[in-house]
């Protein structure tokens, strides 16, 4: 019989499980353990339950970690694994993120024309993303942008059938799902990626200290240092990751590169900056968002308000 030495809760999404499988494989490498040591179970979240309805009409808050989160604290398992992206910036004090793997590619991709510049004058753009729509629109404010949910897979089929022109996805979802051909990689200086994108985040009990050095093991420190500073400013601006905030941080050394913004839904008005701190600073992160809350035009800050 084989000895199972940890389990990972993840959603039962293509990508989720895609994820699971990276990690369980960075596990078994790096402490030597034979191939199937490290168990993968799907729980169904009630983001996954939830699916065709929008994102803003079930209440965004812990959509896709509540379940995994009751999971692990019951210990059926032994951590989770998450795409950063999805995961609230508060997280419950029994749980710690015990690792990151390598950032992947953080760009979205355009499915559906070359560039932004190349889509027809009003094309329909799908995405429930309001970064995204926000950011479409403020380069091209003849777009109109409409929501779509539902999984990669399902996004591609409704661009690909015609209902709407364009959509955009993480380069880091199409590449773990092997659709390293599928659209047109637009540059972060014209959408800056979303808090956390690209990253793979383990979970497991703040007290099981075992299980985090275990994991601790698979850490990407530059990675990980990158996203808390992100996590950090977007924390401060009270944003669920359903508002219009991009971040992204570039650790150089012990310093950390970090470029930020917050727009309006319609993308009309935008504030952008672009700061230095040293690595694990995650103060000056947060001031920098309160400072753009403050000199923000009333279109962007209600959108921060009492969240
Ligand atoms: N909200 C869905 C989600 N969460 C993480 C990814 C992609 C993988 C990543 O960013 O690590 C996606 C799909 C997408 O935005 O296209």
């Amino acid at each position: 019989m084989t000895q199972h030495t940890l389990t990972i809760g993840t959603r039962g999404s293509p990508l989720a499980l895609a994820q699971a499988h990276m990690v369980a494989a960075a596990l078994e490498k790096v402490h030597g353990w034979p191939t199937g040591s490290v168990v993968i179970m799907p729980v169904k979240t009630s983001g996954d339950r939830l699916q065709d309805r929008p994102l803003a009409e079930v209440g965004g808050k812990a959509l896709w970690t509540k379940e995994l989160d009751l999971t692990l604290l019951a210990g059926e398992t032994d951590c989770s694994v998450h795409s950063m992206k999805d995961v609230e910036s508060e997280r419950p004090e029994t749980l710690v993120i015990a690792a990151m793997l390598e950032r992947a590619d953080v760009r979205d991709r355009l499915i559906g024309a070359g560039s932004i510049g190349d889509l027809p004058e009003g094309a329909v753009v799908g995405t429930s993303s309001p970064r995204r729509s926000a950011q479409v629109r403020r380069l091209r404010p003849d777009i109109r942008t409409t929501s779509i949910r539902g999984n990669v897979d399902t996004r591609l089929a409704k661009q690909a059938s015609g209902d709407i022109d364009a959509t955009l996805l993480a380069a880091a979802g199409l590449d773990r799902l092997g659709r390293r051909e599928v659209g047109a990689a637009v540059e972060v200086s014209d959408l800056l990626p979303a808090p956390a994108q690209g990253a793979i985040g383990i979970e497991c009990r703040a007290s099981d200290a075992m299980t985090a050095a275990l994991l601790k093991a698979i850490d990407h420190r530059d990675t990980h240092l990158a996203v808390l500073a992100e996590r950090a400013f977007c924390r401060a601006l009270g944003g669920t990751c359903h508002s219009p905030v991009a971040a992204y941080a570039q650790v150089e050394g012990n310093q950390i590169n970090f470029g930020c913004e917050i727009l309006s839904v319609d993308g009309r008005h935008r504030i952008a900056e672009a700061a230095h701190f040293a690595v694990g600073d995650l103060e000056s992160p947060a001031s920098l968002a309160q400072a753009m809350l403050e000199r923000a035009p009333p279109e962007i800050r209600r959108l921060f308000e009492g969240q």
